[in-house]
């Protein structure tokens, strides 16, 4: 299908956009009006720039407040619009979007509209252009797209017919199945667009929370299906208004919308995406920093045996059970340790790879030696590392390029339950998006955690089994000043207190709970007072719902990275959310 952006999705100039939109890949644009009357270039020059370019021009929107005026008011939106048609056609525009009036109606009535629609069509006729009509979700009166195809219905014009826009149908929660009752030639444009779950007046929403498909909760591959089944064969063009989209990169931004379109072009029509089930698990985790010895002492004291040294690279190598820790030293000049790399184990890793690429995830380059695995590596949009590596059972095939450590013993750590990661507030979307189209991850609702400092918003993508979760935090800008939010591995086991018995009496000193959190517990669960003494000495928290319970610990903080032990019971599926505030706060009283 033909691919197409709104130039309002985008930030910097028109003409900015449009290269940006031609990098990216797309076939066309809409030509937001606001975007041109700001642009010093000529309609000829734009033109000339978009043919270079290879790009389209799709749409000219939008034209508002044009029917269910009073006749009066009616003969300047005919003036209104004619000079817009002399303008499109300088611009070759063949199609202008022509929104319901929120502005100027005064009259409630659809063949009112229709025979307003119906005479603006005449005059675009005229000038050998069309109108597409769109319902806004807060049009004064119409704000339905069955009400809108009604209108046209009555309009019974060849120059006047539909466009839908997903935000609009989805976040009134309307029916999108009806689209399948109107002729798809009828359907002159389609604008996509996703968007989070809220609750608010639905003018903000669409203006500002505004995203590409597969960022949200709405469901555009249904939504396009229906679309699809009337014989609609416009492009799928991206709409979305979005506050952090118009200061960020807009190349960048660019090839995220055009990765969205990707993704949803796969679910709904051809299957051109390499097929891959979700991850079987987490393979390793990277720990990189000139010197990560403060992690390697951790990882000591929470169980791990030292598995040896790498072959050819500065790195060494941790292991419990299936959970394994690389320490990396290579290449890491003034880095104090973060977390660099994850890697996961995916049924059929060159299969994902090409998934990965074709979603134009970008390629990372790791030196590898003969004997030793190469594992096809891509940078996740928050700059971490991602691995795809074949599902193991127990060592991974790469274990034995680590030599000169000890025979692991019985482990008490079960593997890696989840990783936490740091998102830029920039990358965030973006990294939702990668993390499900190109793993296969699930995204699940979104929450606010407060910190001394801010709100964390915290999401998890994860994998329907569990097996494989992340969860992409938004710090608050304070976090940046402190050094920046750490980013922390999650263990488990089935046993939690000898994991941190065993830890403490090692030397680890667990991140301090206050007391007033244990009478809290006390108060919420029913729990006595030596049980939750030796929780408090442990520095374990627990939460509980109505499947299960949840008990776990944290380590101190070493440069960006810290570690958490966690034992899961009965159906318990959460992190411990109630906890991560007072985590937080005690993380703040404790600068690194
Ligand atoms: O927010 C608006 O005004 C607006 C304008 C044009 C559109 O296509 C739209 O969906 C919304
Ligand atoms: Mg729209």
């Amino acid at each position: 299908m033909r691919t197409s952006i709104a130039t309002v999705c985008l930030s910097g100039t028109l003409t900015d956009k449009l290269h940006a939109a031609a990098d990216a890949g797309f076939d066309g644009v809409e030509v937001f009006e606001p975007d041109l009357i700001a642009s010093p270039s000529s309609p000829e020059e734009i033109v000339a720039l978009a043919a270079r370019l290879g790009l389209s021009l799709d749409l000219y929107q939008p034209f508002r407040d044009a029917e269910g005026v009073s006749e009066e008011e009616f003969v300047r939106v005919l003036h209104r619009a004619r000079s817009k048609f002399a303008l499109m056609q300088r611009l070759g525009i063949d199609t202008m979007l022509v929104c319901s009036n929120v502005g100027t109606a005064t009259v409630d009535d659809d063949e009112v509209s229709a025979s307003q629609l119906r005479r603006l069509g005449d005059a675009a006729a005229a000038a050998g252009v069309r109108l597409a009509y769109e319902a806004l979700a807060w049009g004064r009166y119409v704000d339905d797209y069955r009400r809108s195809w009604r209108i046209v219905e009555l309009a019974d014009h060849d120059a006047v017919g539909l466009c839908l826009d997903s935000f609009h149908i989805l976040s009134r929660g309307h029916d999108p199945a009806e689209i399948e009752e109107i002729p798809g030639s009828k359907i002159f444009f389609l604008q996509l667009a996703d968007a989070p779950a809220l609750t608010m007046d639905v003018l903000s929403w669409s203006r500002h929370h505004r995203l590409f498909p597969g960022e949200g909760a709405f469901d555009l591959g249904a939504f396009v299906g229906h679309v699809l089944r009337t014989g609609y064969d416009g492009p799928l063009s991206l709409e979305v208004f979005n506050d952090v989209f118009r200061q960020t990169d807009v190349v960048r931004t660019a090839r995220q919308a055009r990765r969205s379109l990707t993704w949803l072009e796969d679910l709904v029509e051809t299957r051109r995406l390499p097929a891959v089930a979700e991850p079987a698990g987490f393979d390793f985790v990277e720990v990189r920093a000139e010197d990560t010895g403060e992690a390697d002492v951790l990882l000591g004291q929470l169980g791990f045996t030292f598995r040896g040294r790498h072959r050819s690279k500065d790195a060494r190598l941790w292991t419990e059970g299936p959970a394994r820790v690389v320490c990396n030293e290579q290449h890491a000049r003034n880095q104090s340790p973060s977390l660099a790399a994850v890697g996961f184990e995916v049924a059929d890793p060159a299969v994902s790879a090409a998934r990965a690429r074709a979603l134009q995830a970008p390629t990372v380059y790791r030196r590898t030696l003969a004997n030793e695995q190469e594992l096809p590596a891509f940078r996740a949009p928050d700059g971490t590392e991602v691995f795809l590596g074949p599902v193991s059972s127990g060592d991974a095939a790469w274990v034995p390029e680590f030599d000169g450590g000890q025979e692991p013993t019985p482990p008490l750590l079960t593997g890696i339950d989840h990783v936490n990661l740091a998102e830029p507030w920039q990358c965030f979307d973006e990294a939702v998006l990668f993390y499900s189209s190109v793993l296969g991850l699930t995204p699940a609702a979104s929450q606010e955690i407060a910190a001394p400092n801010g709100l964390v918003r915290s999401q998890v993508v994860r994998s329907a089994s569990g097996s494989c979760r992340l969860a992409l935090n938004v710090a608050p800008l304070a976090w940046d000043q402190a050094g920046g939010f750490p980013q922390h591995v999650a263990f488990s086991t089935d046993d939690v207190a000898a994991v941190a018995r065993r830890a403490v009496d090692r030397g680890l000193v667990p991140l301090a709970i206050p007391t007033n959190y244990y009478d809290d517990l006390m108060a919420r669960f029913d729990l006595s007072s030596s049980e939750v003494e030796a929780m408090a000495e442990l520095g374990l928290l627990h939460d509980r719902d109505a499947t299960g319970d949840f008990t776990h610990f944290y380590t101190a903080t070493v440069g960006g990275v810290f570690f958490e032990v966690v034992q899961r019971r009965g159906g318990y599926d959460g992190y411990g959310a109630p906890n991560a505030g007072v985590r937080l706060a005690a993380q703040h009283r404790r600068p690194r």
